[in-house]
């Protein structure tokens, strides 16, 4: 069976004539007019129909049953109505409550609620990943989020537009619970965003080193200064927090004295903390790089440069892996991202060889981003080898690469 295609749109349909009652009609001509063509299950239409076959068959059970009789028509005293082949009007609801057309705006994958689009961290104010969401989005309202589980949610129930979530930074490494949640969720990578990071270390203000046995921070911004703080001479404990703002806010909230946290200064600002060393990031070329997840892909565009992520499992042993990056090899498409983890739903393999015993493999999930966009053929093409050697793959998103020029770190 082939699907439906108006010639007329839906909106001309509801072109009306004004009653003496109010009510409005419309003709059934125009109804008879809109001539249908079938295609392959889909409606491709232009005049907001709904989008799919069952859509377009319940809109016309919903005409059909409107259509009413010359006589009833007469009976009414509603004469000017026109008439077609005995199907003559239909009642239609007060124009007002008619849908309203889509516009390009309700159709551009960013939709704007007022002037804001709303973007959900991890974190609270001061933390990078609102800087990040900023930088991302200007203007945008940043939503602060306890996890990054929440992060993802808030965009899936639509109480966000995106989400902006570190993946990695240059001295750190990879931010493995977002790689995770990543696979877990079905959100789109559709930008991404690289933050210099700039580290303070703040303590409450006359406070001095000396005071100092704690240091807290988000794990990631501990490791970025792991250095530095032990050139200041602070070995003393550091613990692990949600992330780097709420480490401040907590020094200040509970006027822990003994204890320091490292942030930006931004969140010293907000929380009134003390900056005692600024820039304590091992290396001042400290970038974290954030990616930004809607609920729908970007199209893809060959006008600017394009990055691409995948994420693929195997189970035929590990050259698979070496077929797979020699996909993109072969086509001169770079890689700049590779990145394994756990296959949780198969985290091992047990090999038996008579021979030899049996040996227990870990299995892995690749996470790859290569440079191209998936509107290139050469990236199609790459794709459609990796999937035959592929048990699982899925394309996360194409996405314009942050080429921002470089500026080195200054107080973010
Ligand atoms: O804690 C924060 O401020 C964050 O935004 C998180 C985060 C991270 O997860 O890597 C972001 C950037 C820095 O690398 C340090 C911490």
């Amino acid at each position: 069976m082939q699907a439906l295609t108006p010639t007329t749109s839906l909106k001309s349909l509801f072109q009306t004539k004004r009653l003496p009652n109010a009510d409005r009609v419309v003709s059934t001509r125009l109804l008879i007019q809109c001539v249908y063509r079938f295609d392959s299950g889909n409606l491709t239409s232009s005049g907001g129909i709904g989008a799919s076959r069952a859509d377009w068959q319940s809109s016309c059970a919903i005409l059909a049953s409107k259509v009413v009789s010359q006589q009833d028509i007469e009976k009414s005293g509603n004469a000017d109505i026109s008439a077609v082949n005995g199907h003559k009007t239909l009642d239609l609801v007060p124009l007002e409550n008619l849908p309203k057309p889509l516009t390009i705006t309700d159709l551009s994958p960013a939709p704007i609620h007022g002037s804001e689009l709303r973007v959900a961290y991890q974190g609270v104010p001061g933390a990078y990943s609102e800087a990040a969401a900023g930088k991302a989005y200007p203007n945008c309202e940043a939503i602060p989020c306890d996890q990054f589980e929440v992060a993802f949610q808030a965009v899936e129930l639509w109480i966000a537009d995106r989400a902006v979530l570190p993946i990695e930074n240059s001295l750190g490494g990879s931010i493995h619970r977002n790689y995770d949640l990543l696979l877990r969720h079905r959100l789109h990578i559709v930008g991404e965003v690289q933050l210099p990071v700039h580290h303070c270390l703040l303590a409450l203000p006359g406070v001095r080193k000396e005071y100092l046995t704690r240091v807290i921070s988000h794990p990631q911004a501990l490791a970025q200064c792991e250095l530095t703080l032990t050139k200041l001479g602070l070995n003393v404990v550091r613990e692990a927090v949600d992330d780097t703002a709420g480490a401040a806010e907590f020094v200040a909230a509970n006027n822990l004295r003994d204890t320091a946290a490292i942030a930006s200064s931004r969140a010293a600002d907000l929380y009134g903390m003390n900056i005692l060393a600024d820039g304590i990031q091992d290396d001042s070329s400290n970038v974290t790089r954030f990616v930004m997840l809607a609920r729908e892909p970007i199209i893809p565009r060959t006008d600017r440069p394009f990055k691409t992520s995948i994420v693929f499992a195997h189970d035929k042993g590990t050259s698979v892996l070496f077929k797979v990056l020699s996909a993109f090899a072969f086509r001169n498409i770079s890689l700049t991202k590779i990145e394994s983890r756990p296959h949780r739903n198969r985290p091992i393999r047990v090999v038996d060889d008579a021979n030899v015993g049996t040996a227990k493999h870990f299995e892995y999930m690749f996470y790859v981003d290569f440079e191209a966009s998936m509107a290139e053929v050469r990236a199609q093409n790459a794709l459609a080898e990796v999937q035959e050697f592929t048990s699982f793959l899925r394309v996360l998103g194409s996405y314009p690469m942050d080429m921002t020029p470089w500026c080195p770190s200054r107080g973010e």
